[in-house]
């Protein structure tokens, strides 16, 4: 497990076994499939959340009211916690659960309750204010990094909630990358604000130099650490104080007043300064404002309608030129009311946001797959996000991926491990399907397969001819990028006559977790499991345990090295095999080299020499390619992927009855051939590696990450910590977070996140070499 600090408060019966049971309630007249908690003193879920007549009486609210949002942030910044606030201020919860006590609602796997983290993205409705909200909280721990990809596909918006304390933090920036290549337009919450060593003046820095982004001061603090108790909205001047009543502080009881010069004359100054800096700022970047600024209200900034200065900071946050920032407690219940309104102000609507395919659909149903759970009773449930057509219960629907008719059954909304049954979905919406056996994340799905070829034949038009009519493939929603494994290890059974089941399980599990890959060891025979990390195929094998009621024994957890080739070479191989009454004749001459410039993939670049390439069929450079292609996937010396070479097919000789099936093998061989002659050099994966740890523990967490062949590049002061930035090989880190637990009594924390492919010197890959053969 790589993290490391937090301290569970989780006794035995809080990990309580959850089964699904199905309850009726007449009064709202909605099915209500709810989870119930065996043997444990947790919340009750078997009751109907706060608010579901709201749902109910818009299921499908106006587009612009829709706003489809992400949490997410570095691990521990407190997404779950706000998301809980969230969930209780707006009615769907009565009672506010805890992380520390593992009953919050969006993190309800057992494992997330047990060890306090998310592992899963949760997706809960809720309305806010006339606003329908669709709530993704995300993984913030980097071995769930795809998760959090998958997620950002269908969001409009997200909230980066950030640690006051720390700032941005490793995992912000790998989330925030994330979010701009999905253009998604962002709030920040600077949270944990009653800290100790909280800053609202760091945390604002530290997103300005770390993530180049322009923050909007829209609030400010009002006392930090153990005095914050309120914040100013600058936009207004409003003050917004929490005032715990007699027995209870859930933070819904907050004074609002205009801010005067007489409460503190010089938190009023900071707001009024603050306030003409913003509408500078906004100036800046926005020339409708700017307009404004310049002639009506040139001489008072004063005057200045707060709606003016909204709208204008809509807009600029909606073209991602800046990010408004916000700050609060989600634990101590402040700050999170203002968070929820300025989500509902700030971040666009699903019709806000332009997707260059729905021209291409127009009215008919355009979705996508993004997200699958197994349950037990009801089969895979998919996640989809309608972005244009309608969704209904009972109906065929078409996946492009899968070319496949599919029937849905239900529609569900997710109210986290609560779902309501709907009768339709509208454009911009999300929910979940109960029914479709085929589709997986990051499916197209669509009503039928003649509306897809129609979209087809809209696109190729619109790209001016550039796209086939019939192309259907460039229909397909972009899918998740998923980063290679870097650990693996073998997985049995209990005993042979379990292998089916497991297989099963472990298919379930890869359909809800693209990043988790299986395959078989061609020489044992044996299962190997791939994963992110420790922490990922530690998951894993718990749920195949809980879940699945299978007790597998996981092998030494290995890591995923790569091989690439030194030198070119070149290799000729011929097959001559007679099978039946067909002679398969095929001679193949292949030149490998290693590829200069662009690094670490796995895909080798093919070429054809003038005289192989013309006139060849289509069907035979497909076999040539997969002979290439698959010889890459094992290499020659110890049977990990081959990375960045260029292969060049100089000649091909096949005889007429030769399968393709038979070329392939040919032309696999002779790249063995050509890899060899070409000597390999095996590479291992380096690591990004950031320890926060406090002065008094720097030395010795720096003496060990020597001993690690660790490299380091910065040591960072953050508040009263220290960070260090180093890149440390993955093979050192091996249970890494118990030695730094008792390196610094458990004070540390760390993250570990793949950087770039490295090559082992020959000692070191001799040494691997003799290890892998069994000789030491
Ligand atoms: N002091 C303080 N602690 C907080 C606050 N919000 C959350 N925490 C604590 O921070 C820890 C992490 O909170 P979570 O809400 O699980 O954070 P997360 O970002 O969802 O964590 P992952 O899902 O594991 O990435 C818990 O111990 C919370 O009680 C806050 O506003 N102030």
């Amino acid at each position: 497990m790589l993290r490391i600090t937090r301290k569970f408060p989780v006794n035995a019966l809080k990990s309580s076994i959850l089964c699904h049971e199905h309850v009726y309630f007449r009064k709202t007249k909605f099915r209500i499939i709810s989870v119930t908690q065996q043997n444990c003193n947790l919340r009750n879920y078997s009751s109907p959340p706060g608010d579901v007549k709201s749902l109910r009486s818009v299921i499908n609210p106006h587009i612009s009211r829709i706003r489809n949002i992400g949490i997410m942030a570095h691990i521990d910044a407190g997404k779950t916690t706000t998301t809980e606030r969230m969930l209780y201020y707006s009615g769907y919860i009565r009672t506010l659960g805890d992380v520390d006590d593992g009953d919050t609602v969006t993190d309800f796997m057992v494992q997330e309750r047990e060890r306090g983290i998310t592992i899963q993205s949760a997706a809960v409705t809720f309305d806010w204010k006339d606003y329908r909200i669709n709530l993704i909280d995300t993984p913030g721990h980097v071995d769930f990094t795809v998760e959090v990809e998958r997620c950002l596909r269908v969001l409009d918006g997200a909230v980066a909630v950030f640690d006051a304390s720390a700032g941005v933090e490793a995992q912000t920036l790998t989330v925030w990358r994330q979010a701009d290549k999905h253009q998604i337009p962002r709030i920040c919450f600077l949270n944990k604000m009653d800290k100790n060593n909280a800053s609202f003046t760091y945390a604002v820095e530290s997103i300005k130099q770390k993530l180049k982004a322009k923050p909007l001061l829209l609030q400010l603090p009002i006392g930090e650490a153990k005095t914050f108790r309120g914040l100013v909205d600058v936009v207004t001047k409003e003050q917004i104080i929490w005032k715990p009543t007699s027995d209870l502080d859930d933070g819904k009881n907050f004074e609002q007043t205009l801010l005067l010069e007489a409460d503190d004359p010089s938190l009023f100054q900071e707001v009024q300064d603050a306030r003409n800096a913003l509408i500078e700022q906004i100036a800046d970047l926005d020339d409708e404002f700017a307009e404004l600024v310049l002639g009506e209200y040139s001489e008072n900034f004063d005057l200045i309608p707060a709606d003016k200065l909204q709208s204008a900071i809509r807009r600029v946050t909606l073209a991602q030129k800046a990010v408004p920032v916000l700050c609060g407690s989600a634990l101590k219940n402040k700050g999170v009311q203002p968070l929820l309104d300025a989500i509902t102000m700030y971040l666009p609507a699903p019709n806000e946001r332009s997707y260059e395919f729905l021209q291409w659909y127009k009215d008919d149903l355009c979705a996508l797959a993004f997200k699958v759970l197994h349950d037990k009773c009801r089969g895979p449930l998919v996640f989809i996000r309608v972005y244009s057509g309608s969704l209904k219960p009972q109906s065929a629907v078409y996946n492009i991926n899968k070319s496949c008719t599919e029937r849905m059954s239900r529609l569900l909304l997710p109210f986290a491990d609560q779902q309501i049954e709907i009768p339709s979905l509208l454009p911009g919406n999300i929910a979940l399907t109960v029914g479709l056996k085929q589709s997986a994340t990051g499916d197209t799905i669509v009503s039928s397969k003649a509306s897809a070829v129609a979209a087809a034949r809209r696109a190729g038009r619109g790209a001016a001819g550039e796209k086939s009519a019939g192309d259907v493939e460039s229909l397909l929603l972009a899918g998740v990028e998923i980063p290679d494994p870097v650990f693996f290890c073998t997985i049995e059974p209990p005993s042979m006559a379990k292998q089916q089941e497991l297989d099963n399980a472990l298919s379930c599990l890869q359909r809800e977790d693209p990043s988790l890959k299986v395959k078989l060891d061609p020489d044992t025979g044996q299962t190997i499991l791939c994963g992110m990390g420790e922490l990922h195929i530690e998951i894993i094998h718990d749920r195949i345990k809980r879940e699945y009621g299978i007790e597998t024994y996981l092998g030494p957890l290995q890591i995923a090295y790569r091989e690439t080739i030194i030198n070119a070479s070149q290799a000729t191989d011929t097959l001559d095999k007679t099978v039946g009454d067909k002679r398969h004749l095929v001679t193949a001459e292949l030149e490998v080299r290693p590829r200069l410039g662009e690094r670490a993939t796995t895909k080798p670049v093919i070429q054809y020499a003038a005289s192989v390439i013309e006139g060849l069929p289509k069907e035979l450079q497909g076999a040539i390619e997969n002979g290439i292609t698959n010889s890459c996937i094992q290499g020659p010396l110890l049977g990990f992927p081959v990375q960045d070479i260029d292969v060049t097919v100089q000649s091909l000789t096949v005889h007429p009855d030769t399968s393709h099936t038979m070329v392939s093998a040919c032309v696999s061989r002779c790249m063995q051939k050509a890899l060899k002659k070409a000597g390999i050099q095996v590479l291992e994966p380096l690591m990004n590696l950031e320890i926060t740890v406090s002065e008094d523990h720097l030395s010795a967490a720096l003496a060990d990450l020597a001993q690690r062949r660790g490299s380091i590049q910065e040591i960072q002061s953050r508040q009263d910590n220290r960070v260090v930035v180093a890149s440390v090989p993955l093979a050192e880190m091996m249970g890494y977070s118990t030695v730094l637990r008792s390196l610094t009594s458990g004070s540390a924390t760390f993250t570990l996140e793949l950087a770039s492919y490295q090559a082992l010197n020959s000692q070191e890959q001799s040494a691997l070499l003799q290890r892998r053969m069994g000789l030491v």
